[in-house]
């Protein structure tokens, strides 16, 4: 019935697929990057499948709109994703839940409990605790000469960031089982992203043939009891004055008061406590990878950064949070870091509880909408010279990053957009500043600028393939 209904409904046009597979591999190893090369020849709404799941592809900053605002309440939930059912307690996490009023409610805990300005404030001295240990290590090869592996380093910080605002305080790898705390998590993470079968052949799942689920049922496993610990070390520890409230501590209080208009127990407690820990350290160290690498391979805009830090916060200070507002060139920098390398660049995959038309196409429901913000990024519709760094751009322009500009979309837009933007952006605007106000950087093996790689490693997040290498020179008085 549901055929015959749709028979003569025009779908958006797409690549020619082949059968079983569809258009699955198309995607190749980098499928943002395909997927813009894709739009280009068959335009901002392409339809797709991937195995036997309908996928629509949005690529322009309209058709965002059209997706994200106008028809917003139709695609606003998740798909039913088969890593996030076994590492994300059955998708209860807020990333993953389905819309409705379990999300609704979640959203709501997490942005007024877990991400408001006040609570966001309340960290303020761990973040300078951690950045200043990261400013030491780098002193000591600046004494010497020696070269920093800087991505390391920065996903190092905003690991220990996280852990601390999180859980409460920072473990070590041996803490959690012998691949350690960071291995285990980047399992997580690489299998989050892995294409699995059963997600585009809903009939394979139970056959696991890539072994995909036993190994998430086993990461789940390692990660529940390490959580476990500590939700027990935070029921049989008072809070100290001095120590402020962590998430754990908060969301405990939440949970014992009962007062919630929704389940919420130890499960919920530790679907959000992985949903914060992953979604706030890779972002902000991969924002701040790409941010540093593009003022790296233009020495101009690094010397106009490091001229208004000069400026506002000067040569005998380090960069304070209450600079970060001043810092209006900084600004310009971030946001045009994001616009060229958005840190999520095809978002989480968005789904369709309804039929919907749009632009004249069909959009069938159950549909997986991907917004390409990569795509959008580079749209020479709406940006000139769309494949240039250049942050002046943005000079008397009112474009920002909250979502209401669909040319410039790196926390999505929207019901589902990011509700950690304000944090992320804290983050990356704090840790770029001071490693640019306290250090010059140079290329080592006197590499020139252009010969910069800027190869991206696909996943959750986008980062760069190799590491950014550099040789830094301590410049405060
Ligand atoms: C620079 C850093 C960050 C970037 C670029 C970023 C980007 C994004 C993007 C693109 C989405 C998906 C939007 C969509 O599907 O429409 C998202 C969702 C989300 N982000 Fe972030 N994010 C960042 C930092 C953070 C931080 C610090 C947190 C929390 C501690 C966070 C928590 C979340 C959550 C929970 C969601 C899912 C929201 C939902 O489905 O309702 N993010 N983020």
């Amino acid at each position: 019935f549901h055929i015959l209904k749709n028979k003569n409904k025009k779908l958006p046009p797409g690549p020619k697929g082949i059968p079983i597979l569809g258009h699955l591999h198309l995607l190749g190893k980098n499928p943002h990057q395909n997927l813009h090369i894709l739009s280009k020849k068959h335009g901002p709404i392409m339809y797709m499948k991937f195995g036997f799941i309908p996928h629509i592809i949005v690529s322009s900053p309209q058709a965002a709109q059209q997706f994200l605002k106008t028809h917003d309440l139709v695609f606003s939930s998740r798909p039913p994703h088969e890593a996030c059912k076994h590492i994300s307690y059955e998708q209860t996490n807020l990333s993953f839940a389905p819309y409705g009023h379990y999300w609704r409610n979640m959203r709501k805990l997490c942005t007024l409990e877990l991400l408001s300005n006040l609570k966001i404030n309340s960290f303020q001295h761990m973040r300078k605790e951690e950045l200043n240990l990261l400013v030491d290590s780098i002193k000591r090869y600046a004494k010497e000469r020696g070269v920093v592996n800087l991505s390391a380093k920065v996903s190092f910080l905003t690991a220990e960031m996280s852990c601390r605002m999180v859980f409460g305080r920072k473990y070590e790898d041996k803490d959690i089982n012998e691949k350690g705390f960071r291995g285990v998590l980047q399992e997580v993470m690489k299998l989050a992203i892995l294409p699995n079968l059963g997600d585009y052949f809903p009939v394979l799942r139970k056959f696991d043939f890539q072994g995909l689920t036993r190994r998430m049922k086993n990461v789940s496993g390692v990660i529940d009891d390490f959580f476990e610990k500590i939700i027990d070390e935070h029921v049989g520890d008072g809070i100290n004055e001095e120590r402020s409230k962590d998430f754990v501590d908060t969301m405990m209080d939440i949970m014992k008061s009962g007062k919630t208009e929704f389940q919420f127990d130890r499960r919920h407690v530790k679907a959000v406590m992985l949903d914060m820990f992953a979604a706030s350290a890779d972002t902000s160290a991969a924002t701040i990878e790409w941010t540093l690498t593009e003022l790296i391979k233009n020495p101009k805009a690094m010397q106009r950064v490091q001229k208004e830090l000069e400026q506002v916060v000067t040569l005998n200070k380090i960069v304070e949070e209450s600079d970060l507002e001043r810092l209006d060139y900084l600004n310009m920098v971030i946001k045009e870091a994001l616009r060229l390398h958005p840190v999520a660049p095809l978002m989480l995959p968005h789904y369709s509880t309804e039929d919907c038309t749009i632009n004249g196409y069909h959009i069938p429901k159950e549909s997986r909408v991907i917004i390409n913000a990569f795509a959008i990024g580079r749209d020479p519709k709406a940006w000139n010279e769309p494949e240039k760094f250049i942050p002046e751009r943005f000079i008397g322009s009112n474009v920002d990053l909250r979502g209401q500009h669909f040319e410039l979309l790196p926390f999505g837009s929207g019901r589902r957009s990011c509700p950690g933007m304000q944090l992320g952006l804290i983050v990356a605007r704090l840790v770029v500043a001071q490693l640019v106000h306290c250090f010059d950087w140079e290329l080592p093996n006197e590499m020139l600028a252009e010969e910069l790689d800027m190869s991206e490693e696909f996943g959750l997040v986008i980062t760069r393939a190799c590491n950014l290498m550099v040789v830094p020179t301590y410049r405060l008085i």
